[in-house]
């Protein structure tokens, strides 16, 4: 159950973000320059080739130094949490430079992990993090998404949506976490692509596992379906992805855990970290933005 198109816009109150970094630009990290790229056994040979790249094509980078020098990284590297943190920091320190203050919005279904990874990179990148839905709940004055939708109606949802998406697109270095349904109507895109979008894609099995572990209670636009958790989890979201995948591929950057839990030599994907998921975040902002430097929107 889509709207793509509601009512006019409505007015509601100002910020109500958690700043977790006091909105200051980190700057305390770890001296050492390296550029890290994420890299299995399986296909270095392949991914090395492009990793040795000292200098960038002619034309790109003027003003962000990414990636001149590249070491490579195992991913058993990645697996041990301290090193992870470390990786992210280091990888956070050298994005930051490239995003020029440019916020980040993550887009994907829901139970992606854009309010999990969000956290993350906000608080590696020193940026403010946004969860739009907690944006609206506060815009409407209640206390759930799932309230919204019963007393208000999706329509009304979407309108505060599509408001607070407005709003937060004026403003710099912050994570924003979509709802995942935002990036049905065409007018939010205009707002996303004031920062960098970054999609989520996790397959719908290990959505649905990880929505039906926890049940859909949250999840009003799975209500209508009948069946175990899991199934009823299973159908909604692929109904709700065929109508959106079109438009979830036309952000900046993809992060495929399938992709990613198969570098990382992980079995399950939900066993992939959200570290990891928010340092290939960063891996793949970075190569996005090398090939974009004239789309500076913070000068
Ligand atoms: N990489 C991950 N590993 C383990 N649990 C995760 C991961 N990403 C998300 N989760 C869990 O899945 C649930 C949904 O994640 P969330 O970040 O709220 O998704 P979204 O904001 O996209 O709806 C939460 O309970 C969260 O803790
Ligand atoms: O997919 C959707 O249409 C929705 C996703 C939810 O956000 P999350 O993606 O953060 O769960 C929330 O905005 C609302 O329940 C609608």
């Amino acid at each position: 159950m889509e709207a793509a198109a509601c009512g006019p816009a409505l007015q509601f109150p100002p910020h109500v973000w958690s700043n977790r970094n006091g909105g200051k630009q980190r700057n305390n990290l770890p001296s050492r320059r390296s550029n890290l790229r994420l890299v299995t056994v399986r296909d270095s040979r392949r991914k090395l080739g492009f990793l040795r790249q000292r200098k960038p094509p002619v034309g790109l980078l003027p003003t962000c130094e990414c990636s001149q020098v590249v070491p490579a990284l195992e991913a058993g590297y990645l697996r041990a949490s301290s090193n992870g943190n470390w990786l992210l920091k280091t990888k956070a320190q050298e994005v930051s430079s490239c995003l020029d203050g440019r916020s980040i919005f993550l887009v994907g279904m829901m139970g992606s992990g854009k309010t999990t990874v969000g956290k993350i990179l906000s608080e590696a990148l020193g940026y403010t993090f946004v969860d739009s839905d907690k944006y609206v709940e506060q815009a409407i004055g209640q206390d759930s998404v799932t309230q919204i939708f019963k007393q208000r109606g999706e329509c009304i949802f979407r309108d505060y949506e599509s408001d607070a998406l407005r709003k937060l697109s004026f403003m710099p270095q912050q994570v924003v976490a979509t709802g995942g349904g935002a990036v049905v109507r065409p007018i939010n895109w205009k707002y996303i692509r004031q920062g960098v979008s970054v999609f989520l894609n996790v397959p719908l099995d290990a959505l649905a596992r990880r929505i039906a572990a926890v049940g859909t209670d949250s999840r009003p636009l799975l209500h209508f379906e009948s069946g175990d958790p899991y199934t009823q989890a299973f159908v909604g979201l692929f109904t709700l992805s065929k109508k959106r995948a079109e438009s979830y591929a036309s952000a900046d950057v993809t992060v495929s855990i399938l992709d990613l839990a198969a570098n990382l030599g992980v079995e399950d994907v939900l066993d992939v970290t959200p570290t990891a998921i928010a340092i290939e975040a960063l891996v793949q902002i970075e190569k996005f933005l090398q090939g974009n430097v004239s789309r500076r929107l913070f000068p």
